[in-house]
């Protein structure tokens, strides 16, 4: 095929030509607006315009479509038009590029031949053709699948790639699937439905431009998960999306928060259930006095009194405007001041000026009054009568400008906002909680976290990221989601257009979901829809056979998905005894390396110190280092070449320890080995020993 590579060669330096001098026209402009400096948004523009280009340099081009008419197409990360707008490359998320992942020998859609194009840097380095409408078409499946192949082969790096240039039918279709509401991508381990969800955030953003304002928000469970997807959007020109863990959510609104504990599962489990959001709901209201009798306010010496009827109209109106506890706060204020003000005025309005015309105690014979007048006339208790001239009908002294400055006194004065502090304290959503479950604040814990986002919501938080809300909100690993964290993610993103993507045979987190339905009903009825993924494009059949018995022991009738490949290595387990468990560690652990790639060391929370002591390992995990060390929770998500899981009946043992164990054998791509002290768990019986 060499005069075939010569061809696309020649083809796709004529792209990059044409993207080199788009790069240049964009350059100039950004410099342009810079010089200006007049206009941010236009220099935003051309910023985003440039990271578009600089994104598609690696893999511009990957695919060509021959239809049976003549027409030929290429495929890429962009779109570019030559003279006269002719198509020179097809952007892979444009309509007319759907059948490059779709069609097949028996539903062909007009394809003749389907040719992945592999590129290293700007040099085409192979082709790869399938033919689809004659007679001798590759067969409809995975066989002849080159560019897959090599793809879920490949040493992995620590970070995932982008997936586009062999995204899977089943993938594509929930890439570009138009349900509007939540749409739930299941699936078991390696099915790709992260990277899936990814794409389609590309696809939506593609599709519904506005989205790009209205921002995209990926929810993910840790850092370092987020940090290992980090590079798939960008990757895919689209740098504007917002990448949060739940923490730092809820530290957007409570900035003081330090998480710091563990709860144990029962009491984690509890503080995930929805009925805490009442609970909060009840401990901010129960933090406004209930008005029974009225209260005395002490203003300037004097005694004003709210009466019983004022103050519970100032609560119930300032309840109705339906704003957050603190806002709500400021309008009962100003209600029972005005009330206050009302009750001062009727004491004051009757005062008369002296014999010369001068009002008492210095004020204006206009009758305006300064408010340190007023202040002064109400310490004096000033109360006179006779205000009225017989021909002008009653006389008031203090018009509405007193009023005002009567009131600003008020509320400026420290015994009336001690007051009126005492009926609707300012909270915090941190103080709320505490209260609530009766701690002194401190350190809190990851299932306090929505609780504090619940309290937050309702307080009311400054600033502009705590109002933040999103257009599209992607949540991964879902499964994890107490009902609590459901009401915080759906709190942001009011549309509810929502990518979720999970395994429920996964759930690590004791108040994760049990069932979507639960999970996502009371807040889109639904308006949800699953879409599941069928094939396992991480976990060779031999890992994926290991974890057989411990899939049926725990989630009878769950079906594993089918592995892609086959890696030629056959799990293996060593068993030691609790002493000797360290140094068997760092030996296996070698032997696994040698195999080449990238290492993980999967063990229970408790191990985790000892173990990276044996291993030499410090600092923070890092899956772009040879060996990282990880809990169950951490690996959540990753994957590496290797996996070695530690003390399988040690997670065993925790609640929901089965999912955590199936999720670190899962892990890996190519090889898997457990250590044991003692005999294995039955459900690893089957797995050979070494
Ligand atoms: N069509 C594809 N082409 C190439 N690689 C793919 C394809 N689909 C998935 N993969 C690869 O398979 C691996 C697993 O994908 P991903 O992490 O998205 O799966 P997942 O379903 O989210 O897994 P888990 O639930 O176990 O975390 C990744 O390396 C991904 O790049």
């Amino acid at each position: 095929m060499g005069g075939e590579l010569d061809l696309e060669q020649e083809y796709l330096a004529g792209l990059y030509a044409r993207v080199d001098r788009l790069r240049a026209e964009a350059a100039r402009r950004l410099a342009a607006a810079r010089r200006e400096g007049t206009d941010p948004a236009r220099m935003d523009l051309w910023r985003a315009e440039l990271a578009r280009l600089e994104a598609a340099e690696q893999g511009l081009c990957f695919g060509r479509l021959d239809m049976s008419d003549g027409e030929r197409v290429y495929l890429g990360r962009l779109s570019l038009f030559g003279s006269g707008a002719a198509t020179l490359l097809l952007d892979w998320r444009a309509p007319a590029a759907r059948a490059f992942y779709t069609a097949t020998a028996a539903a062909p859609q007009g394809v003749r031949r389907r040719r992945h194009i592999t590129t290293r840097g700007r040099r085409v380095v192979a082709l790869d053709d399938e033919l689809l409408d004659s007679a001798g078409g590759e067969p409809d499946g995975l066989v002849g699948e080159a560019a897959l192949l090599a793809a879920v082969s490949a040493q992995r790096t620590g970070r995932m790639r982008d997936i586009v240039t062999t995204l899977r039918a089943e993938q594509d279709a929930v890439v570009r699937d138009e349900h509007r509401g939540v749409l739930v991508v299941t699936g078991g381990p390696g099915t790709g439905k992260t990277a899936v969800a990814l794409h389609r955030v590309a696809y939506l953003l593609y599709t519904q431009p506005h989205l790009r304002t209205r921002g995209v928000l990926v929810v993910g469970p840790s850092r370092v998960f987020l940090d290992f997807i980090g590079q798939v959007l960008p990757g895919l020109g689209e740098n504007s999306v917002v990448t949060a863990t739940i923490a730092d959510l809820v530290l957007d609104r409570c900035p003081g928060v330090r998480v710091g504990r563990v709860d144990p599962p029962r009491t984690a489990e509890e503080k995930g259930r929805a009925d805490m959001a009442e609970r909060v709901a009840a401990q901010v209201r129960s933090r406004v006095r209930t008005p029974t009798e009225p209260v005395d306010v002490e203003f300037e010496r004097q005694v004003l009194r709210l009466d019983q009827g004022a103050y519970a109209r100032a609560v119930r109106r300032a309840r109705r405007t339906g704003l957050p506890h603190n806002e709500a706060g400021l309008v009962f204020q100003r209600d029972v001041v005005e009330a206050l003000a009302g009750d001062l005025v009727e004491r004051m309005e009757a005062v008369v000026l002296t014999e010369t015309g001068e009002a008492i105690d210095g004020g204006s014979a206009d009758g305006r009054l300064s408010a340190a007048d007023l202040r002064a006339l109400a310490a004096a208790g000033v109360v006179v009568d006779d205000a009225r001239d017989e021909d002008e009908g009653p006389r008031t002294i203090l018009d509405e400008t007193d009023r005002a400055a009567l009131r600003n006194a008020l509320l400026a004065d420290d015994g009336v906002r001690a007051a009126l502090e005492e009926l609707w304290p300012t909270l915090t959503a941190e103080g709320v909680v505490a209260e609530l479950l009766g701690v002194s604040g401190g350190e809190w814990s990851p299932a306090d976290l929505p609780l504090l986002d619940e309290a937050a919501a309702l307080v009311g938080a400054d600033g502009v990221a705590a109002r933040a809300t999103f257009g599209h909100v992607v949540v991964d690993e879902a499964q994890e989601l107490s009902e609590m964290a459901w009401r915080m993610v759906m709190r942001r993103c009011p549309t509810r257009s929502m990518t979720v993507v999970g395994d429920l045979a996964q759930t690590g987190d004791p108040g994760g979901a049990g069932s979507w339905e639960r999970a996502l009903a009371p807040h889109v009825r639904d308006r949800w829809r699953l879409a599941p993924l069928t094939v396992n494009y991480r976990t060779p059949t031999e890992i994926m056979d290991a974890t057989a018995d411990l899939l049926a022991a725990h989630h009878p009738g769950a079906r594993p998905p089918r592995s892609v490949r086959s890696a030629g290595e056959t799990p293996w387990r060593v068993r030691t005894t609790e002493a000797e468990l360290p140094n068997v560690v760092a030996e296996v652990a070698a032997d696994l390396l040698a195999g080449g790639g990238r290492l993980a060391v999967v063990a229970p929370a408790a191990r985790l110190d000892a173990l990276a002591v044996v291993l030499s390992l410090t600092g923070p995990p890092d899956p772009t280092e040879p060996v990282v060390l990880l809990t169950p929770g951490q690996a959540k998500g990753l994957e590496f070449d290797s996996v070695l899981v530690v003390d399988p009946a040690g997670m065993l043992g925790e609640p929901l320890g089965h999912n955590d164990l199936y999720v670190a054998m899962t892990r890996a791509t190519q090889r898997l080995g457990l250590v044991h002290p003692g005999p294995p768990p039955a459900e690893l019986a089957a797995v050979r020993e070494r």
